[in-house]
């Protein structure tokens, strides 16, 4: 189950990502926004954090402008780690040696294309289980 959500800045792409997960056939719970009214992207990032906390979700997508805002917000959360993507590159090599568990995408950065490929990258790509990486990853996960 993929936990999703977005600013007002993240909206429009928000609905494209959607569509889009409809047609794959992949499962979600979209916490919202629901317009391109303005609100506050720390209560969206946390929407998804705690689905993902409480193991409702295993993976989530933030959305907003920039995407770096929601990214912040979402990376203070014990367990989440958050990858700002622009490129399929980097979503990939998140999902590979970081097991980042959410994607955050900047609506006002990236175009539903590139973003629609962004996503199919993160969520087609398994993590890789090197041991560096799971050393990385445990050291990150320490107090
Ligand atoms: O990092 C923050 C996000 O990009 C927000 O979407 C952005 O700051 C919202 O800006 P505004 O309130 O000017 O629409």
């Amino acid at each position: 189950m993929i936990a999703i959500a977005c600013d007002h800045g993240g909206y429009v792409l928000k609905q494209e990502i959607l569509k889009h997960l409809d047609k794959r056939g992949l499962a979600y719970k979209d916490f919202g926004c629901d317009s391109e009214a303005a609100v506050d992207y720390p209560v969206y990032a946390r929407k998804v954090t705690d689905a993902i906390t409480k193991g409702e979700c295993e993976r989530g997508i933030l959305i907003c402008g920039t995407g770096i805002g929601i990214s912040i917000a979402a990376n203070k959360v014990k367990g989440i780690r958050a990858a700002l993507c622009t490129d399929c590159f980097a979503a990939e090599a998140t999902r590979l040696h970081n097991d980042a568990n959410v994607l955050a995408l900047g609506g006002r950065v990236v175009g539903p294309g590139l973003a629609l490929k962004i996503v199919d990258t993160f969520l087609d790509t398994p993590f890789s289980q090197e041991e560096r990486h799971k050393r990385r990853i445990s050291l990150i996960e320490e107090d």
